[in-house]
């Protein structure tokens, strides 16, 4: 186990790139997935659940965990790890995306953002140094600097001045961050879907040197055509021996695309969060467990799957205990999401290895009937 972060490529298909992430607590396979883990868990799933589905890594989030139960607590009683039983790496995030789409009262100035808590109306700050203090309190493994993500629609004038902001405060939280060993510091690249703002953005990034960087401002609706048109450049403007780290993606197609466009890493509420509602995410495609034609089912979800939901119930239990609104629908339902994106992550990442990232990706497409199966 190394007591440095460090990133290796280890093969390349196209632009794609196949490597591992090294962390004094424990390595990431990329391309890589996610789980989010917003408020200390992965809602409807026990940690030892989310590292059977092959996740080598979860997130956290500032923002709500400062609200609630506080970073200062969650120090006190031996940092997040400790916290959450989930001895691998924690990616974190800055906060400031979530203060924009949670908290009301919110005032920006250039110190940072002042907010009433989603939760309970009590008054905070976040800033650069604040959100570095708090990344740090919790002990996450790899911190986001504090960025400032525009909602669209943003005209280019708009884009450019918070695009400048963010980068005003990505040299701050670096300063903040100060000399950490073995734990990590990511870049957030801003822009939105401006070629000339994306360039200045990642040379800004460029010259205060960070561990990673992430393509930021994307998944905020703009669609996948749009986002695949930044993809089809942005990736390439960051430093080529550190993880990419695309935010916020995404629906599988949006996951294989991102990958073949040089994409390393990446998060997304999609799989847990649908997995509540009765969505099932599978390799032909998406199944909607509360639609009365499963009743009488006896197949498994995905005959192909090995996850406990597919390997022990039939779609009929599934229908039925989503139907009933019983928490085990949840469960099964999120396993296999969990269990399914990583499945997916394996099979580029082999696919990558061996240089068979194409043919991949047109299976993948092929095996996918239109709507509902
Ligand atoms: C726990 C957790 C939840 C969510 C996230 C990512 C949240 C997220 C985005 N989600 C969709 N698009 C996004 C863009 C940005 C962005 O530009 N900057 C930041 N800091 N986060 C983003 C990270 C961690």
């Amino acid at each position: 186990m190394t007591q440095r972060f460090s990133f290796e490529v280890e093969a390349r298909d196209g632009r794609a790139r196949k490597g591992v992430i090294s962390t004094p607590r424990g390595e990431i396979r990329t391309p890589a997935f996610m789980p989010v883990g917003t408020a200390a868990t992965v809602k409807a799933m026990m940690p030892e659940s989310v590292c059977a589905t092959g996740a080598d890594i979860l997130l956290g989030n500032t923002y709500h965990l400062m609200l609630r139960p506080t970073a200062e607590r969650i120090a006190g009683l031996g940092g997040l790890h400790k916290f959450m039983n989930w001895d691998r790496p924690i990616l974190t995030d800055s906060g400031g995306f979530q203060v924009m789409s949670l908290a009301s009262l919110r005032k920006l100035t250039e110190e940072g953002v002042r907010f009433a808590s989603h939760i309970d109306g009590s008054k905070h700050m976040l800033s650069p140094e604040r959100s570095m203090e708090i990344q740090k309190l919790l002990g996450s493994d790899i911190v986001m600097c504090f960025d400032e993500c525009p909602a669209l629609p943003a005209t280019d004038a708009e884009v450019a001045k918070s695009m400048a902001l963010s980068m005003r405060w990505a040299q701050r939280s670096r300063d903040a961050f100060g000399d950490r060993p073995g734990h990590a510091l990511f870049g957030i690249q801003q822009g939105g879907v401006t070629k000339d703002l994306r360039a200045e953005s990642a040379e800004a990034l460029r010259a205060i040197e960070f561990d990673g960087y992430a393509v930021g401002g994307l998944a905020v609706g703009e669609g996948q055509e749009a986002m695949f048109g930044v993809l089809d450049y942005a990736p390439d403007m960051l430093p080529e021996d550190k993880p990419r780290y695309l935010m916020g993606v995404g629906k599988p197609d949006d996951i294989v695309g991102a990958v073949e466009r040089g994409i390393d890493m990446m998060d997304c509420v999609l799989p847990s969060r649908s997995g509540r509602t009765g969505q099932g995410w599978t390799r032909h495609g998406q199944v909607n467990m509360r639609n009365a034609r499963h009743k009488d089912d006896p197949r498994p979800l995905d005959e192909a799957c090995g996850c406990p939901a597919c390997r022990n119930y039939s779609r009929a239990y599934l229908h039925h205990v989503i139907k009933a609104d019983e928490i085990i629908g949840s469960m099964l339902l999120t396993w296999h999401n969990l269990h399914y994106y990583q499945d997916l992550m394996a099979g580029l990442r082999d696919a990558i290895s061996t240089g068979a990232l194409a043919g991949f990706v047109a299976d993948f497409h092929a095996k996918r009937a239109g709507g509902d199966i």
